[in-house]
């Protein structure tokens, strides 16, 4: 499944792939990154260390937990002048006004991941090594306002494989590869 609003702009530079705790924005952000040659930085390394700790001990995160980190990830989108894809959970409407506002890009383009709950679980249940407690899904589900159709967003479902899942959003949102890639450098 993909969805393409109308008037999404054509190859953005500034790029927030969104959705809950094991959708896959890492490995889809990384990827997509490998593809077309944009850089890729984590919104998890940019987390407060109390608010890895919180989800660590199985404590959902508040808004004022979020807040200063979604600050965080605005100031990291608004200093790569060269773009930048950035994996952030972003899940309320509200938090990506902030990321708009912050990162001064009004038209800031989210790469929404969806898929079922069984499968979002069962992909957090498998990942070894990682902070985020499976148990926290259910608060993530709770939290999470799908984006509105006037806020630049592509949604993509995450049950395909990753390469087919970068394949969809090059597509929709009509982006170029590496500079020479296509033998005319961007
Ligand atoms: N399309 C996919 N097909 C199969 N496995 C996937 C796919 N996408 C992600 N995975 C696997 O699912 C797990 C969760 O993915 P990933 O860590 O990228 O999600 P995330 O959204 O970044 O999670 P978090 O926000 O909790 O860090 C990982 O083990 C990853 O390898
Ligand atoms: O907004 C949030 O609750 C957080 O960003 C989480 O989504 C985690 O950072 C991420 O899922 C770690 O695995």
């Amino acid at each position: 499944m993909s969805t393409e609003p109308s008037a999404l702009r054509r190859d953005p530079r500034h790029i927030v792939v969104m959705g809950v705790s094991g959708s896959g924005k890492s490995s889809v952000g990384l990827a997509l990154s490998q593809r077309i040659g944009l850089r890729y930085r984590d919104g998890d390394d940019l987390h407060p260390a109390r608010n890895v700790e919180k989800m660590r001990n199985g404590q959902p995160l508040t808004d004022d937990d979020r807040w200063p980190w979604l600050d965080l990830c605005g100031q990291a989108l608004r200093d790569a002048s060269e773009g930048l894809i950035l994996g952030c959970s972003a899940l309320r409407r509200v938090y990506r006004d902030r990321l708009r506002h912050t990162s001064g890009h009004a038209d800031l383009a989210f790469v929404y991941l969806t898929g079922p709950e069984s499968l979002l679980q069962s992909r957090m249940q498998a990942r070894t090594a990682h902070y985020m407690p499976p148990a926290l899904l259910q608060s993530q589900l709770q939290t999470l306002e799908v984006p509105d159709g006037d806020e630049n967003a592509i949604t993509i479902s995450i049950d395909q494989p990753v390469m087919a899942m970068v394949d969809q959003i090059v597509a929709l949102l009509h982006l170029s590869g590496p500079p020479g890639a296509d033998g005319k450098g961007r």
